[in-house]
């Protein structure tokens, strides 16, 4: 029996769509500022700093003190973050709510699922397992298994690949411009979940489609396929 989502794939980007994973990030970026003597940062400040991965972050949380570290001193830092984020990185993270349910009912209508992610793949790898999540997908594609990641769109699209797609028949949801660029440049439809870490507005993004919860995203994938 043909099912409605059969041939289809579903890219999701993981920090800030499928996961909330700011209250281990932050923890992770305020242990190694407050072992060089600087102030933590809040919640609301790391959501501006994350989505084009670690290096990125360490960055801009040193430079919300004023500080521009030598790629050295950035070497040592991601060091420091990546060993303590590797060891708590899902004590506080969980996925949005109703995204076990969304993906289940997804994979039983006929979609292959993957995730597209800047986080590094050993990292997206844990995350995923630690949240009982990975059977979900065909591919977990991280910044460090290609050679260029979002925007830039071949990311996408080796994502795709991996899963056994084939990129006219995807779509791509995500938190983030850089998403949305990595969609539009990789020529798939773009979902953009206002509930992650993105500071534009839907209006600004423009996307194809908002999913304000992911209770709708079926019936939203329906009307579009159809
Ligand atoms: O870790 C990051 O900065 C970004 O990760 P994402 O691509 O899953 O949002
Ligand atoms: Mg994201």
């Amino acid at each position: 029996m043909t099912k409605p989502f059969d041939g289809w794939t579903i890219v999701f980007d993981l920090d800030g769509t499928l996961v909330n994973t700011a209250p281990d990030l932050l923890e992770a970026l305020n242990h190694v500022l407050t072992n060089a003597d600087l102030a933590p940062v809040p919640l609301d400040s790391i959501e501006t700093m994350i989505g084009q991965g670690a290096r990125a972050m360490i960055t801009k949380g040193l430079q919300s003190h004023g500080i521009a570290p030598s790629e050295e001193d950035l070497d040592a830092f991601l060091t420091q973050f990546l060993d303590y984020y590797a060891g708590n990185i899902a004590d506080h993270s969980h996925p949005f709510e109703g995204v076990a349910e969304a993906l289940n009912t997804l994979a039983d209508r006929g979609a292959t699922l993957a995730v597209c992610t800047n986080k590094k793949q050993d990292l997206s790898d844990q995350l995923l397992n630690e949240l009982g999540l990975t059977e979900h997908f065909a591919a977990i594609v991280g910044s460090d298994s290609v050679p260029s990641r979002k925007p830039d769109g071949d990311h996408i699209l080796r994502t795709v690949t991996a899963a056994g797609g084939v990129s006219g028949k995807a779509v791509m949801v995500g938190d983030s411009r850089t998403d949305e660029r990595a969609a539009r440049d990789a020529g798939l439809p773009f979902i953009f979940v206002p509930f992650g870490y993105e500071q534009e507005t839907p209006e600004q993004l423009r996307p194809d489609i908002v999913l304000e919860h992911y209770s709708d995203l079926v019936s939203v994938l329906e009307n579009w396929i159809s």
